[in-house]
């Protein structure tokens, strides 16, 4: 970490706008990534149009989503979270999940993952063309009732139920687990629940399990505490973290993931979002910051920053609302 620390201190020298502070020369980069062992690539999982959106206290337009989408997907992310397929009652936001898969440019290369919560969900999203989907349970029993209405262990018979049929149906499927540095309602989560859930969804089939900080309240050292248990369990190559930014640790989080192998992260552009079970929780961490982070570190996401600055700006400028980028509040877009 003290060398971690050398170099953001470096940096802070340099002229203090633009993307000088991304560029690192070639044996910098390889000497960044060799002495902390992180990864050559990452993929960012942008979920700004779900977790980002489904928060908003009044309805998005589905133009504004799919237009959001769109230009998300020309910025070179390859996995956009899109929708959700829950119920309407319970999130008025993602009603519109048919219209915004219908309406959204599918380019190759990039996926566009849904939410279901349930084999109905699972249904509705293939009938609307999802090609892959996300189950989603979490490591706290109180949340899991707020946010599905269901104890962990019904939730992962539900997930069991939606698993069989995506097999058959040939759809990857993702699994999350919510509340693993803590609950809203039950306070500290030990990482042996976290670690039990993410288990039962990698044994289930699911190619990939996100660790969600729900709440954002987990530091360095609970994260690298949680991830060592986890990792006893689902190997690390199949773990992604998914760090909300309410405290502000996230960018130190996610390094400290990167710095145990994990190379998927989700987040969100301009940092949108909130889920509406988790009270008082602030959005993703901005996916401007963790790019800019990252290719920092010489680390390759095959984004374009400054086009996914014009779909933060873009998101902003519509929904009149102030970016929690700080990379966006420092170079002025919004
Ligand atoms: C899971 C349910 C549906 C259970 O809700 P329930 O009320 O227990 O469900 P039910 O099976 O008793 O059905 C009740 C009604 O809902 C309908 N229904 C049932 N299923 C569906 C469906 N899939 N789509 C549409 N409608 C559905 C069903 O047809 C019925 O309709 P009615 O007869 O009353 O007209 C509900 O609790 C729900 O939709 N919850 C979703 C909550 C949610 O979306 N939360 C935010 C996402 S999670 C998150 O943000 C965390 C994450 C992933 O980002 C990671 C992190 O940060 O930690």
């Amino acid at each position: 970490m003290a060398a971690v620390m050398r170099l953001v201190n470096r940096s802070a020298f340099g002229p203090v706008m633009g993307q000088q502070y991304v560029a690192l020369s070639s044996a910098a980069k390889a000497g960044v990534r060799a002495g902390r062992a992180l990864p050559e690539k990452v993929k960012i999982v942008e979920v700004g149009p779900r977790d980002g959106l489904q928060n908003e206290k009044t309805i998005v337009p589905t133009e504004t989503k799919i237009h959001l989408i769109d230009m998300l997907s020309a910025s070179g992310l390859s996995v956009i979270e899109a929708t959700s397929f829950v119920s309407p009652k319970w999130v008025p936001q993602m009603a519109d999940q048919v219209e915004v898969m219908k309406g959204i440019e599918r380019r190759p290369g990039v996926s566009y993952p849904v939410l279901t919560p349930n084999l109905k969900g699972f249904q509705a999203a293939v009938k609307a063309g999802a090609s892959e989907v996300a189950i989603f349970g979490a490591a706290s029993e109180l949340f899991s009732k707020k946010n599905i209405n269901c104890s962990v262990e019904e939730s992962l018979q539900r997930f069991d139920e939606v698993m069989r049929t995506a097999k058959e149906a040939g759809v990857p499927v993702r699994g999350y687990v919510s509340c693993v540095l803590g609950c809203p309602y039950e306070g500290k989560v030990a990482p042996e629940k976290v670690a039990h859930v993410a288990k039962r969804l990698y044994s289930m089939g699911c190619y990939e399990i996100s660790l969600g900080d729900t709440i954002g309240v987990g530091t360095p050292g609970s994260m690298s505490e949680m991830l060592e248990v986890v990792s006893r369990e689902v190997p690390v190559d199949a773990l992604a973290v998914h760090c909300h930014d309410t405290y502000g640790q996230a960018l130190a989080n996610i390094l400290v993931a990167l710095q145990m192998g994990i190379s998927v992260v989700d987040s969100s552009v301009a940092g949108l979002g909130g889920c509406p079970y988790a009270h008082g929780a602030s959005g993703n961490v901005a996916t401007e910051d963790v790019v800019y982070m990252l290719h920092g570190l010489g680390i390759q996401t095959g984004v374009d920053l400054p086009k996914l600055m014009d779909a933060g700006a873009f998101i902003c400028r519509t929904l009149n609302r102030k970016t929690n980028s700080k990379v966006a509040q420092a170079t002025c877009k919004l």
